[in-house]
C-alpha cells in the first residue's frame, strides 16, 4: 500500500524543512514543490506579485503527475507544496487514491521572522497575500495541522506516528 503526504501552509511555514526531516525516517522520494514553478512563475513572485489559480494550476498538474507516477511503480512519496485552497489539494489528490496533507500553521511574526532570515526568491511582502488565500484543510479532508513553533525533528516524529507511516 502506497502513501503519499504533501506538506501544505503559506511561504517560509517549514514546509521543505519538515519534509526533509520524515524523509529521513521514511527513506521515500522527495519532491521539492517549487522546483516545479515554470520561470515565469518564479519571476512574477520574485517581483512581488501574487500568483492567480491560473498559474498555479498547470503547476499544480505536473505535481499530481509526480505523484501519480510514484503511485503507479508503487513507491510511496513526499512533497512539498503550498496547496493554499481546496481545490488546489483536489488537484494532488487526483494523483493517488492515499494522499494526506500535513498543514503546518504559524504565527505571523514567527513566519515573517524566519522568512527573513533565509535567501529565497519569495520576498516576506507577500505573506498576506498567501495568508489571504489560504483555506485550512476542511473535515473531510485527510491529514493533520501542526505548529511549526516545535523543533523540526519534533514535527516529523508527530506527522510520522499521527500518520502510521511506520
Ligand atoms: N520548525 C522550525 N523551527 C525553526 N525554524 C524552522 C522550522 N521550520 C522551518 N524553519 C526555518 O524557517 C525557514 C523557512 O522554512 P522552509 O524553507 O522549510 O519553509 P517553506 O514552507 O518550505 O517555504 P517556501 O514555501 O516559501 O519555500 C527556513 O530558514 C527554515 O530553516
Ligand atoms: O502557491 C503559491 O503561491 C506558491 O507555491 C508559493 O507558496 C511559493 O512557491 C512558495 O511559498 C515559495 O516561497
Amino acid at each position: 500500500m502506497t502513501h503519499h503526504v504533501v506538506f501544505m501552509g503559506v511561504s517560509g511555514s517549514g514546509k521543505s524543512t519538515v519534509a526533509r526531516e520524515v524523509q529521513r525516517l521514511t527513506g521515500w522520494d522527495f519532491a521539492e514543490g517549487d522546483d516545479f514553478h515554470p520561470r515565469a512563475n518564479v519571476e512574477k513572485m520574485s517581483a512581488g506579485h501574487p500568483l492567480t489559480d491560473q498559474d498555479r494550476f498547470p503547476w499544480l498538474g505536473s505535481l499530481a503527475r509526480w505523484i501519480r507516477e510514484h503511485d503507479e511503480a508503487g513507491e510511496s512519496s513526499l512533497m512539498s507544496c503550498s496547496a493554499l485552497r481546496r481545490t488546489y489539494r483536489d488537484v494532488l489528490r487526483s494523483g493517488a487514491d492515499d494522499v494526506a496533507f500535513v498543514h503546518l500553521v504559524g504565527d505571523k511574526g514567527v513566519l515573517l521572522e524566519r522568512m527573513g532570515e533565509r535567501d529565497h526568491f519569495m520576498p516576506p511582502e507577500l505573506l498576506e497575500s498567501q495568508l489571504a488565500t489560504l483555506e485550512p484543510l476542511h473535515d473531510d479532508e485527510a491529514g493533520l495541522e501542526l505548529d511549526v513553533a516545535l523543533p523540526p525533528a519534533e514535527l516529523a516524529e508527530r506527522v510520522v506516528e499521527e500518520l502510521g507511516l511506520r
